[in-house]
């Protein structure tokens, strides 16, 4: 009897493909147990000064994503250089430019109708793992910069406004939205706006007020804030869960080889094994 061993390449294992249903691992918490999110129905706010650590969050749900077999990214970043390296795993990546920002987030907010309407077709109030429908997380790396710098100020309101909608009607359709801001301020984040973000996470702060911002008023009085996190415990941050209380945590940082390794690996997996039928494009494919 004779046994064959297969070719290396072509007994390269895959291992079994991450959801966006699963729990997405960001770091540990102050006891050193290991921290969840379940960003599927929930937006994520993440804010804190320069350097405080937020990319680091980011990345890691950006890693958790390009790693799952049913999620599409679209990707927010006007410095190019903080979700760059997962641009070519993203339905849309957006650069410095508006006008380009304010077609994605029309575009998304169509295809976030399309998804009411078929789950109204349904019977159904949310998007579950067996509907054979993609998540599509759509990742904001400084907001402020679409809300107050690019372009003029009926262009920025108009972002303003689809991505407060985009965040409202997302959640159960699938399409979950991460923002992340280094300006803690009323002018980036009001309430109303923060208010819709199940998850929030403050990085080191310069002010109770604006951890205050971050999290919700009251929690800095109550001695929760962000402000008394060390300049040098970059991604150390309190993370509050919707109807929870904030808990500090420590980020995992993934350093631009780890990302850029993910990312590869990432195409890899993501690569076609066979044609698409007909000329449908991948961005049309997510609706
Ligand atoms: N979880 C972490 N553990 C250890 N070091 C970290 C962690 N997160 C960040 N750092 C260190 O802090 C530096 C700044 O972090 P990072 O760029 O993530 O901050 P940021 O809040 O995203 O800044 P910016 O607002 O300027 O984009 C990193 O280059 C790294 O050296």
């Amino acid at each position: 009897m004779s046994t064959t061993v297969p070719a290396p390449v072509a007994g390269v294992p895959v291992g079994p493909g991450l959801s966006m249903f699963d729990p997405i691992f960001i770091g540990i918490d102050e006891f050193g147990q290991p921290v969840y999110l379940d960003v599927i129905y929930r937006n994520i706010l993440i804010a804190g000064e320069p350097g405080g650590g937020k990319s680091g969050l980011v990345n890691n749900i950006c890693g958790h994503g390009v790693l799952c077999d049913n999620t599409r990214l679209v990707l927010f970043d006007a410095k190019l250089v903080e979700l760059g390296p997962w641009r070519d795993l993203a339905d849309a990546f957006i650069g410095p430019d508006i006008d380009q920002g304010i077609d994605v987030l029309r575009r998304l907010l169509v295809v976030a109708t399309n998804r009411y309407t078929w789950l109204l077709a349904n019977r159904r109030r949310k998007l579950a793992p067996g509907d054979g429908m993609s998540v599509i997380v759509t990742i904001i790396d400084e907001l402020a910069m679409y809300s107050t710098v690019l372009g003029t100020k009926p262009q920025q309101e108009e972002f303003s406004a689809l991505l407060r909608g985009l965040v409202s009607l997302g959640r159960a359709c699938g399409m979950p939205v991460v923002a992340a801001t280094q300006r803690p301020s009323w002018d980036i984040i009001p309430a109303s706006l923060r208010d819709l973000f199940g998850y929030r996470a403050a990085f080191r702060c310069t002010s109770l007020n604006s951890s205050n911002i971050i999290l919700g008023q009251g929690w800095a009085e109550q001695g929760y804030t962000a402000s008394d996190i060390s300049p040098t415990n970059q991604g150390a941050a309190y993370l509050l869960a919707e109807g929870g209380v904030p808990r500090r945590i420590k980020a995992a940082y993934l350093s631009d080889t780890d990302i850029y390794n993910i990312a590869d690996y990432a195409a890899w997996t993501r690569r076609p094994t066979s044609t698409p039928a007909g000329d449908t494009t991948g961005w049309e494919m997510a609706a």
